[in-house]
């Protein structure tokens, strides 16, 4: 599977920690992640990921383009439910895209884990 890793600035170690107890089954697969969310997860898990854009600078966009011609099969977004963002509109583009494509899209911590575990 082609899974893409996101999270923001308030959510990443949460998601550190969950992507460092499920590991050994993400590195099955080719992963992707925004940049400074990609950043932290090669440097303090050590997976390979490939980084795209920060978010604010598009990361989000590349992640919903190439979902949009079938190269992302799961999304992992932990977002930030309490802060505003600059990029909210490539934040719904994405997870609009997720919908329109029925691909799998965990938006909280609870909903991550349940995806993890069926990797
Ligand atoms: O803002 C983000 C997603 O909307 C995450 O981007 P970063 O991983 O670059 O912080």
């Amino acid at each position: 599977m082609h899974i893409a890793l996101i999270a923001h600035d308030r959510m990443k170690d949460t998601l550190v920690a969950l992507a460092r107890e499920f590991a050994p089954q993400l590195g099955q697969h080719a992963l992707m992640a925004t940049g400074t969310t990609g950043g932290r997860l090669a440097q303090e898990v050590g997976l390979t990921v490939e980084c795209l854009l920060s978010g604010p600078l598009g990361g989000d966009l590349q992640i919903g383009a190439r979902l949009a011609v079938g190269e992302v099969s799961a999304v992992i977004f932990l977002r930030d439910p309490m802060t505003p963002q600059p990029h909210e509109p490539d934040i719904n583009a994405l997870v609009r895209a997720c919908d329109v494509h029925n691909v799998v899209c965990a938006t909280n911590p609870a909903t991550a884990r349940l995806v993890l575990q069926r990797l």
